[in-house]
């Protein structure tokens, strides 16, 4: 593909249907980089609260379960896996169910501390086998890897958002109203920007990237043209043809 290959972390941070995952994946893929989706990881952990049937108003409850469940996401970023407790829940965390009870469970400190420091470790691993990643979040710039030579955080306006969500509901098969994915997005929007620990917003030195008005080709393209503006590309070793 001739673009090099990815040296360090990119952080990629944003609210929902911004296009992070579907941006930081094709990414990754393209510069032969890892990518790690930290929003599966709590929705993984969510699922597991509500198995347990756990009290979502109760944080120490809900950090126990954190605490014993096993929790195991992959960084290849053409098949992001997650399992818990040796169980594959891709498909299940994206359900409705935990969806709806997402944010608070990652508002719970322990719950945080507990998931930043399992993908510090994903990362300084990937770091070392791969050389590049793609972290994709709401606080990898502002706390998991504060450091990162490439912070972005894109936004989107929220109706454009809740189409894109809603879009993507019903190509897999869940039907969801506008209205009700907008009022979705909003709530969730509202929970992550409010909450105590690391709230969603723009680190200080982050690019904004408002893919409002661009296509997911357009999106990539930015985040390509920033990777080499901030120097972050290598030639692939060992090939002649990258
Ligand atoms: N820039 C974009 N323009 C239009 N649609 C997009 C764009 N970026 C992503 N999408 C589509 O919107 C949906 C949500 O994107 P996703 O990457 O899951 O967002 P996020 O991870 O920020 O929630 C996906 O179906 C994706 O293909
Ligand atoms: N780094 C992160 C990633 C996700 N989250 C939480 O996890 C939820 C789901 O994240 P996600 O990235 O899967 O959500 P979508 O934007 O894809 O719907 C978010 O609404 C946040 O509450 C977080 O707190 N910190």
């Amino acid at each position: 593909m001739g673009h090099g290959e990815l040296r360090g972390v990119v952080a990629l941070d944003g609210p929902s249907g911004t296009g992070k995952s579907s941006a930081a994946r094709r990414l990754a893929a393209g510069l032969g980089a890892r990518y790690l989706d930290t929003g599966a990881m709590y929705r993984a952990v969510t699922l597991a609260v509500l198995r347990a049937g756990v009290d979502l108003a109760d944080p120490a409850g809900v950090a126990k379960v954190a605490r014993d469940a096993v929790l195991v996401q992959g960084t290849d970023p053409n098949r992001s896996t997650t399992f818990l407790d040796g169980e594959d829940v891709g498909t299940e965390i994206r359900g409705p169910e935990v969806t709806l009870a997402v944010s608070p469970v990652s508002a719970v400190p322990e719950v945080r501390a507990q998931l930043v420091a399992e993908q510090r470790r994903i990362i300084a691993e990937a770091l070392a086998e791969a050389g590049g990643i793609v972290v994709e979040g709401r606080d990898i710039g502002t706390a998991v890897v504060p450091d990162a030579p490439l912070k972005v955080y894109l936004t989107a306006d929220a109706e454009a958002r809740a189409q894109r969500r809603a879009k993507q509901d019903s190509a897999s098969g869940r039907q969801s109203t506008l209205d009700a994915t907008l009022a979705d997005v909003q709530r969730r929007d509202t929970y992550d920007s409010t909450r105590a620990v690391s709230p969603l917003r723009a680190a200080g030195d982050a690019v904004v990237l408002d893919t409002t008005s661009l296509d997911l080709a357009g999106t990539l393209a930015a985040l390509m043209d920033l990777v080499g503006d901030h120097g972050l590309l290598a030639q692939p070793s060992g090939r002649v043809h990258g």
